[in-house]
């Protein structure tokens, strides 16, 4: 066995199971250590390459996260949020870093996760990509130097597997122009305008969600004033960019003292 430190990825018959599969045993820099699924599932005592096609790859799907966990330094997980809160007491448990992917937490869900960070790293963010970490700076900058008299509106487009809206990075990036506007984003949000709504809320952050094919990821923050309009976008064409994030989070989080952090953290931005 390599020195290589051991990453366990959950959810691994998944979009980003799979991407993040090819991203770890591609880098040079970590081992697949483990395989998670949820019981029941037809990968459940396979070996993982036999799963995807590929040659043998020695490492059998578990529904079984604390023996997996055990063995490893780091899970990366992108699964449900059902899921990643029970992964969140096992890691606790394994002293694992844990890297939460997982979007369409409820609130109490996100409280839920902070006991667990008393005992090990935990390493969460709506987008774990530079690009979209970058934008929700940048969109931090606008938003305080702008006043309310600009509205301001985050348009996200995913494809139609995608079950939660808005998307975890269109809270992120509407997060952010709140702080930069010094309001709270809980009592200003507004999303799925239909039918007779009324005129705009003065100082309201609005989300649409559009849902389509296989579009990978899509977010626009528009800034909309009388007389002209400013447009931040991101656009993401390979999932691979969150796979790598991830994977630089839970490298990261290996020398950090247990508590909560994000992908802000990670990239010193
Ligand atoms: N933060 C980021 O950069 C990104 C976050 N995401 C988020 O990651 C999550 C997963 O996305 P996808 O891979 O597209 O979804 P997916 O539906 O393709 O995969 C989810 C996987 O989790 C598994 N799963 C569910 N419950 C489980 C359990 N209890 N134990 C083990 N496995 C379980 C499912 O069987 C499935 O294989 C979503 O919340 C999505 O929004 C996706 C891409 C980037
Ligand atoms: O579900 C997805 O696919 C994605 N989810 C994340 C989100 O909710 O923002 C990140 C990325 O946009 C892809």
């Amino acid at each position: 066995m390599s020195d290589l430190p051991g990453i366990v990825v959950t959810g691994v018959s998944g979009r980003m199971g799979r991407m993040l599969t090819e991203v770890i045993t591609a880098s040079g820099k970590a081992r697949l250590a483990g395989a998670v699924e949820r019981s029941g599932h037809a990968w459940i005592g396979r070996d993982l390459g036999t799963c995807l096609g590929t040659a043998p790859m020695g490492v059998t799907v578990t529904d079984d996260p604390l023996t997996a966990f055990a063995g490893a330094k780091a899970v990366i997980d992108f699964t449900a949020p059902a899921a990643t809160l029970a992964f969140s007491k096992i890691a606790a448990q394994a002293r694992c870093v844990h890297v939460i992917g997982t979007t369409g937490f409820e609130k109490e869900q996100i409280e839920a996760l902070a006991p667990a960070a008393r005992h090990c790293t935990q390493i969460r963010a709506g987008n774990m990509s530079l690009g979209v970490n970058l934008l929700t700076v940048l969109t931090r900058k606008v938003a305080e130097a702008l006043d309310a008299e600009w509205d301001v509106e985050i348009v996200e487009a995913h494809h139609n597997r995608k079950v939660d809206a808005p998307s975890g990075t269109a809270l992120m990036l509407g997060e952010a122009a709140a702080a930069g506007r010094g309001i709270s984003l809980e009592e200003n949000r507004e999303s799925g305008r239909d039918g007779i709504t009324g005129a705009r809320k003065p100082g309201a952050i609005g989300f649409s969600s559009i849902r389509g094919g296989d579009i990978v990821g899509e977010h626009d923050v528009i800034f909309a004033t009388a007389g002209e309009r400013i447009v931040l976008r991101h656009i993401a064409t390979d999932r691979a960019i969150f796979a790598r994030g991830a994977l630089k989070a839970a490298l990261w989080g290996l020398d950090r003292k247990p508590g909560q952090y994000d992908m802000m953290d990670v990239l010193g931005l």
